[in-house]
């Protein structure tokens, strides 16, 4: 069987005088060294593309982290400075994939801005700069350091019994790294909380309807996927899943040679 395959939706950069559309090696390289997974990059081109074109030749769909926040029009908020950068062209593509994924049943990892879009393309809404409000910690990357000391892990996270994640983690504390300004403030209708921080910030959810793996975790499990037990189990538990979907498909094509 030939290694599965995921939709990894792009953000939109600028640099070399050009837009383009690209993906951080720390997601797909996680999702091939762990998961088993390789990717394709998705262009954040939004509604121009045919998604479902798109999923039937993916076996799973992984939303990446990024510094650009969901547009707040897109949870029923005012735009204000503090809410940007803002990415359209990505939101264009990640809500309705997102959408469509968890309705053909595919198995779904949002990591990071992947679990804001998620609760925002279900109806949730998201909270700006979570450190200035009444009784939360900061949650942004450390002020300093190189990439593996922005990513360090540091922060406890609880997980609840009898979820999704603790299947894959166990229950109980575990310690994740943060590097996030934003959050889930209303949960969208059909997420179920599956962990929290100590100042009760969502950091993970599941899909609760959901035919396959779906799962939104606020914190980045690709950066130390290799060497993190927490992080390399859920690499390694949706590489599963992926692989259970593609299975099927795989014995297709091997009829049809
Ligand atoms: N922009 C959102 C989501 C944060 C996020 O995805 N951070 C990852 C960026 C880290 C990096 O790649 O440098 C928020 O701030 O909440």
């Amino acid at each position: 069987m030939s290694k599965p395959i995921v939709a990894v939706p792009a953000d939109t950069c600028f640099f070399r005088e050009t837009t383009w559309h690209a993906a951080q090696q720390q997601y797909v390289g996680a999702a091939l060294d762990v998961a088993g997974a390789m990717s394709f990059i998705i262009p954040a081109l939004g509604a121009a593309q045919d998604i479902d074109a798109m999923l039937d030749r993916v076996d799973g769909v992984m939303i990446t982290g990024s510094r650009s926040n969901v547009a707040p029009a897109l949870y029923g908020k005012t735009e204000e400075e503090r809410d940007g950068p803002f990415d359209p062209g990505r939101d264009a593509t990640t809500l309705p994939m997102i959408r469509r994924a968890i309705e053909r049943g595919m198995p779904l990892l949002c990591i990071c801005r992947g679990i804001q879009e998620l609760n925002v393309a279900l109806g949730g809404t998201l909270v700006s700069e979570v450190h200035e409000l009444e009784g939360r910690i900061d949650h942004r990357q450390p002020p300093e350091g190189d990439r593996d000391a922005l990513f360090v892990i540091r922060q406890p996270v609880r997980v609840k019994e009898g979820t999704c994640l603790a299947d894959i983690l166990g229950p109980g504390e575990v310690k994740v790294n943060s590097l996030h300004r934003q959050a889930i403030g209303d949960v969208a209708p059909g997420l179920a909380v599956e962990a929290i921080a100590p100042d009760g910030t969502v950091e993970a959810v599941s899909v609760i309807s959901a035919k396959n793996f779906a799962v939104g975790v606020q914190w980045h499990p690709e950066y130390w996927a290799k060497t993190d037990e927490t992080s390399r189990r859920l690499f390694a538990a949706f590489g599963d899943a992926v692989r259970a979907y593609a299975r099927p498909k795989d014995r297709v094509g091997a009829a049809t040679q």
